[in-house]
């Protein structure tokens, strides 16, 4: 097991951002889907121990980064993490940025420092870049950038706020890759279902501070089956509802309307309902 949470709970003020959560997390990619302000960066930060819980403990390859700071330390030094937004200073090249993460990161010696950061530089394919300053770069490269600083020493706990957001289609598909064929655990939150399907093993949908459905993709898919229909008019009470390119309209949930045809459902399609069975059922406000 690489970290786990133990009745690991967060407030801010009166704001429950996480109820009491206890979750394992072993090698592979999970993937953490949720609407905003749903507590996605908040258990992120915590498993980063960039931020400290309210309740209950937090461990990384077998530190209790809650019980002393020299845990904490011992547990940072295999974690990565990529923070929904980086401030860098742009007057820095995309090089010395990571030479300046890989020293914080207690790389003292400079020839394996620079091999390092040349090596983290490939993998996010600014490999050319590295000598141009920040501020010249692109929102996607800059990303890329700061996703590189994360992979600095191939940590074991590897933690990506939202890392494909602003990246180009073929960047999103490389960065899938790249993430997939690594060896330790790696969490990433995200609004994109298709990074969902194409890239994670572990499923986690959080909603109001609370994780409501823990599995695989197969199985987030199985909830949807004979849900999803398409034909001349909509279901009545679908959770959602739209005209397709072919003019027929898709529905997801409700009644399935006369002369449809039930569709494989995408993790969109069980996200989506997987939300709206919530909601009616609990009168959870949106
Ligand atoms: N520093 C803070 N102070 C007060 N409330 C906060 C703070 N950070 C987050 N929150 C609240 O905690 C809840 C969870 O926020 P969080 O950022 O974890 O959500 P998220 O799922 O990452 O959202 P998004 O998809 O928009 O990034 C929200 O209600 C948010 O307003």
């Amino acid at each position: 097991m690489t970290a786990s949470l133990d009745g690991v709970s967060k407030q801010y003020g009166r704001t429950v951002a996480l109820w009491p959560t206890t979750l394992s997390l072993r090698p592979g990619v999970v993937g953490l889907l949720g609407p905003n302000g749903a507590g996605k960066t908040t258990i992120l930060r915590l498993l980063s121990t960039s931020l400290p819980p309210s309740t209950g403990r937090i461990t990384v390859v077998g530190f209790d980064a809650t019980e002393s700071h020299a845990n904490r330390i011992e547990a940072r030094r295999r974690i990565g993490y990529c923070p929904q937004e980086v401030d860098f200073p742009r007057g820095m090249t995309g090089f010395g940025f990571l030479d300046y993460v890989a020293v914080l990161k207690e790389w003292q010696d400079r020839a394996p420092r620079h091999a390092e950061v040349e090596r983290v530089l490939d993998l996010v394919h600014l490999g050319d870049r590295g000598a141009i300053k920040i501020s010249k770069l692109s929102g996607g490269q800059r990303r890329r950038l700061a996703i590189a600083q994360a992979l600095l020493g191939s940590p074991d706990l590897l933690i990506l706020d939202e890392p494909t957001t602003g990246l180009d289609p073929e960047q999103r598909a490389s960065l899938r890759g790249l993430l997939s064929g690594l060896a330790g655990t790696v969490v990433i939150s995200t609004h994109q279902t298709e990074d969902v399907s194409a890239l994670c093993d572990r499923v986690l949908v959080i909603d109001t501070g609370r994780i409501c459905f823990d599995g695989t993709v197969p199985e987030l898919l199985a909830t949807a089956v004979g849900r999803v229909h398409v034909g001349p008019s909509a279901n009545a009470g679908a959770a959602q509802t739209w005209k397709t390119g072919t003019g027929l309209i898709r529905s997801v949930g409700g009644q399935p309307a006369p002369d449809s045809s039930a569709l494989d459902p995408s993790v969109e399609d069980a996200y989506l309902l997987l939300r709206t069975d919530r909601h009616t059922s609990q009168g959870v406000t949106p």
